[in-house]
């Protein structure tokens, strides 16, 4: 083959129609020589190409525990594949583009992280995302239970409160619920809560551990500030400030953004985080211990965010609460209260 026809061949595989969703080379993917599968867990991301999809898709894609990466989205999935498929890191990403592609990106997974859907404006609620979200979230867990009804499902789109029980109806009508393996991501809360209680005790972030309970919204947010570790006390005034901070931290981005969308790098770090502790969890490392979303019976409520052990079945161990302080067990009340509309909100979203 001359230059001028090794040129022309490049460039027909540099077509935006021939991006390789699988890779992108001048090979073809069946002429290279195969790699032999590589130990590690498979993992989907949907809503891979948003704000949270893509950095999600490049830290996944740094972790040594995911030896195949799935990005799935409606849109702009193959360029956001082609780059983060340069990355000299061990997994190997694949893209998928649109509903029709959707059993195939979601075939043989272990983990399935869903940021998909749309995100805050300043002045909205979390809530007000429920009518895009809720049908979007329904689709995807429909997938899920049809391709890899055993995986474990991260669900990242607001409003968690409501999505995580629409993902339990969905695969209940679908025969295929374990509650031990839906976790809702509560992460954030838990990332900034260590973050601002750092600032006031004057402490790394990294050192500290604050246990945030209850949903994902709002005044569901309840950070237990008396079983910080390591262990402290507040004043009055830091315990009122430190809450609202943390239950409006959401809030805070989206002003900030001021209609860009709400937290995407912080929430693409978070989930990662979490991710990388459930996939731990599935490799039979002891005592993975994080906050999260899930079915309980922690209160009268059916979901609840409380602190869980993760293992090789998913949540295996759901903490108490431990002891409140008034302040809680008064932040609690409120929290149970709206929580328990939000809940309902998304049980009867699939049942009605
Ligand atoms: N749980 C949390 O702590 C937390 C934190 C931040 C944001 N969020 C939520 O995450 C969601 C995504 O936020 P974002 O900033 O990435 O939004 P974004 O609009 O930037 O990205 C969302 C992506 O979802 C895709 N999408 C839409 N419908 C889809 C479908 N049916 N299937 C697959 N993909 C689909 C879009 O094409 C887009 O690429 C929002 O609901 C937001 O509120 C949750
Ligand atoms: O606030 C939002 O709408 C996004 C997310 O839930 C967050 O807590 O940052």
């Amino acid at each position: 083959m001359d230059a001028n026809q090794r040129i022309a061949r490049i460039a027909a595989h540099l077509h935006p129609s021939n991006v390789q969703m699988e890779g992108g080379s001048v090979l073809e993917r069946a002429n290279c020589r195969a790699k032999g599968g590589a130990p590690g867990f498979k993992v989907a991301i949907l809503g891979a190409a948003g704000g949270i999809g893509q950095p999600l898709a490049m830290l996944m894609k740094m972790n040594p525990l995911v030896s195949v990466l799935h990005l799935y989205d409606v849109v702009n999935a193959p360029g956001v594949t082609a780059d983060i498929s340069h990355m000299d890191t061990g997994a190997v990403v694949r893209g998928f583009l649109g509903q029709p592609q959707l059993d195939a990106a979601l075939t043989g997974m272990d983990l399935v992280i869903i940021p998909a859907g749309v995100p805050r404006k300043p002045g909205m609620t979390r809530d007000d995302l429920f009518k895009i979200n809720a049908g979007i979230v329904k689709t995807l867990c429909e997938g899920i239970a049809r391709c890899c009804p055993n995986a474990i499902v991260n669900l990242i789109s607001n409003p968690v409160n409501s999505t995580v029980p629409i993902a339990a109806e969905v695969f209940k009508k679908a025969g295929t619920y374990d509650p031990k393996r839906l976790l809702g991501v509560t992460m954030l809360d838990v990332v900034r809560a260590n973050t601002f209680v750092a600032e006031v005790l004057g402490l790394d972030p990294r050192e500290v551990s604050v246990p945030v309970v209850g949903g994902h919204a709002g005044v569901t947010i309840l950070p237990l500030l008396s079983q910080v570790k390591p262990p402290c006390s507040f004043t009055k005034e830091e315990t009122e400030y430190l809450t609202k901070r943390i239950q409006d931290g959401g809030t805070e981005v989206v002003q900030a953004k001021a209609g860009a969308g709400s937290a995407t790098l912080s929430m693409a770090y978070a989930a990662v985080k979490f991710a990388d502790r459930c996939l731990k969890g599935l490799r039979g490392d002891a005592d993975i211990v994080e906050c999260a979303f899930i079915e309980s019976r922690v209160t009268e409520l059916p979901f609840f965010a409380t602190q869980v052990r993760l293992g090789r079945t998913g949540v295996e161990e759901i903490y108490q609460l431990g002891p409140l302080n008034e302040y809680e067990r008064v932040g609690l009340e409120e929290a149970k209260k709206e929580l328990a509309g939000s809940i309902e909100k998304g049980v009867s979203f699939i049942r009605k």
